[in-house]
Order: C-alpha cells, then sequence, then structure tokens
C-alpha cells in the first residue's frame, strides 16, 4: 500500500489528472463515442503516470541531495527499481491502448511521450528545456481528433493554444524549485530567464493560449465570438494578470504553476462549452 501512495505521489498527480481532465474535454468537445473516448482518457491518464514517476525516478538522487521530502522516492517510500518497473508498464499500457485508435493517434501519442521522456533524460537542464513543452502540449490537441473515425491533425489555432499553455506550465512549473536546482546543476530555460520573467511570460502564452482558442473556434471572425466565448475569455485573463501580479509581490510559489492549470482547464471547457470545431 505505502509503494502504490509512493508511486501515485510520484507520478505528479496534480498535473496528472489534469492532463487527463484536458484529454476527456477535448474528447467530449468533438464528440468522440464512449468506447474512443474511454481509450483516449486512459490512455493519456496511463502515459502521464510514466512521464511522472520516470522524472521522479530521474531526479532522485538530486531530490534526497537537497532533501525534498516531498518526494516519496527521494524520502525512500518507494524503491528505485518499483518505480522504473512502474513507468515502464505505464508507458506500455499508454502505447497498447492508443493502438486501437489508430496508428497515428498511436504515432502522435509516442511523439508526446517521447517528447516528455526526452525532458525528464536531460533536455531539463539545458536551455530548450522549454521544447518538450512546446512540441507535447502542441500536439496534445491532435491526440482527441486523431481518435475519431475519420482521424484529422487538430486546427493550427488548437496548436498554438496548446503550445503556448504548455510553455506557460514549464515556465510556472519550476519555479518554486530554482534555488534547489541551481544546487543540483539544474539550468533550464526558467532558471536563465529568471523568476519574474518567466512568470511574465507565462502569463502572456496563457493570454496567447486564450486568444487563439477564443478566435480559432469562431472561424476566426471576431463578429462571431459568442457571448459564452467572451465570458471565459475574461476568466483566462483574469488569471493570466493574478498570475503577473502574484510574481511581483510575492516570492515564487506552486500558486502560479496552479493558476495556468486553472487557465487551461478553463480554456477546455470553453471547448466543450462551444462545441468548437477542433479538427482542422
Ligand atoms: C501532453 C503531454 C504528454 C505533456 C507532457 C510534457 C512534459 C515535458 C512533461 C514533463 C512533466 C514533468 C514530470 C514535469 C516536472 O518536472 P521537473 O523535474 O522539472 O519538476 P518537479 O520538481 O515537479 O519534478
Amino acid at each position: 500500500m505505502r509503494t502504490v501512495r509512493g508511486l501515485w505521489g510520484s507520478s505528479h498527480p496534480g498535473p496528472t489528472l489534469v492532463v487527463t481532465a484536458l484529454a476527456l474535454a477535448l474528447g467530449i468537445a468533438i464528440g468522440l463515442e464512449a468506447w474512443r473516448l474511454a481509450l483516449l482518457t486512459m490512455a493519456v491518464f496511463a502515459g502521464q503516470l510514466s512521464i511522472g514517476i520516470s522524472n521522479d525516478a530521474l531526479d532522485a538522487a538530486r531530490d534526497r541531495a537537497v532533501g525534498r521530502t516531498d518526494k516519496p522516492l527521494a524520502r525512500g517510500d518507494v524503491s528505485l527499481p518499483a518505480a522504473w518497473v512502474a513507468a515502464s508498464v505505464c508507458l506500455t499500457l499508454a502505447l497498447v491502448l492508443s493502438a486501437p485508435l489508430g496508428w497515428r493517434m498511436l504515432a502522435a501519442h509516442a511523439l508526446t511521450l517521447g517528447s516528455a521522456w526526452a525532458y525528464n533524460a536531460g533536455l531539463k537542464s539545458t536551455a530548450l528545456s522549454i521544447a518538450p513543452f512546446l512540441v507535447s502540449f502542441g500536439v496534445f490537441p491532435s491526440l482527441a481528433t486523431l481518435s475519431a473515425p475519420e482521424p484529422a491533425f487538430a486546427a493550427g489555432w488548437a496548436w498554438i493554444a496548446g503550445a503556448a499553455l504548455g510553455g506557460a506550465v514549464h515556465l510556472t512549473n519550476v519555479l518554486p524549485d530554482l534555488d534547489d536546482d541551481e544546487r543540483t546543476g539544474v539550468r533550464g530555460l526558467p532558471h536563465r530567464l529568471g523568476a519574474r520573467a518567466s512568470a511574465v511570460i507565462a502569463a502572456l502564452g496563457v493570454i496567447a493560449g486564450a486568444v487563439a482558442v477564443l478566435l480559432g473556434s469562431a472561424g476566426g471572425a471576431l463578429v462571431a465570438v459568442p457571448s459564452i466565448a467572451w465570458a471565459f475569455f475574461a476568466g483566462v485573463a483574469l488569471v493570466a494578470v493574478v498570475t503577473v501580479v502574484r510574481a511581483m509581490v510575492r516570492p515564487p510559489s506552486r500558486a502560479l504553476f496552479r493558476l495556468v492549470m486553472l487557465a487551461a482547464l478553463l480554456l477546455a471547457a470553453q471547448l466543450v462549452a462551444s462545441g468548437g470545431a477542433l479538427a482542422a
């Protein structure tokens, strides 16, 4: 039981659940039938577990060195071999569950997973640390549209929205750990930019994502934007403003990352509410 709890804690449960909910929301928005929706959601969930657990497995020694008591592997609640078995099983499950949805969906999911694992394996310590987030989240909306009986890539605006939000996720996720990371030699893009610049760019990313969804789901015509979409846009813009203000007046905390996740969920809800045409 301790191992299962520890593995769940290592999976980055918050982001895992949010990304899974986003996949479910996108699948609902495009009207996927029940079995496709279930497979898409379970495949994304398994993939997220594999990304989160492998991330903590690769970071275990560093996390132990800086006394990260929030990390089950660093605390010794889970052994490293158990984490690697769990991450490998989840990765395999993610691919096996994707396969019945078609080879295009399988290939796209493999790409998002490969890019995330590349982050874990070392890209996180380079100036290109943001790249896997742009790639994985950029491709992410297409996981839903490629799961449809007539597979298609997502529309260009959805790629832009996904990548912009993915960038914001990265720029805010590492903020509370900047000092610990520097001590263990992890110097990704946010470390090089500094906390405030990262938070401001993340907020701009959130706004860019909101504009892409607002205009994209209305076919590019401002006059065609329904009032419900404007309401969601205002909500997301408010989240972006709060993110910047918080970053200016308080030391960087998990709150900024949670605000970005909230913005992503609001945008997904907007897509479901407006029944926006997501496919290209
Ligand atoms: C759609 C999809 C597949 C997206 C995934 C994209 C991606 C690059 C995910 C990595 C997620 C992750 C475990 C970040 C934490 O890393 P960290 O080690 O920087 O921070 P930590 O202290 O929170 O572990």
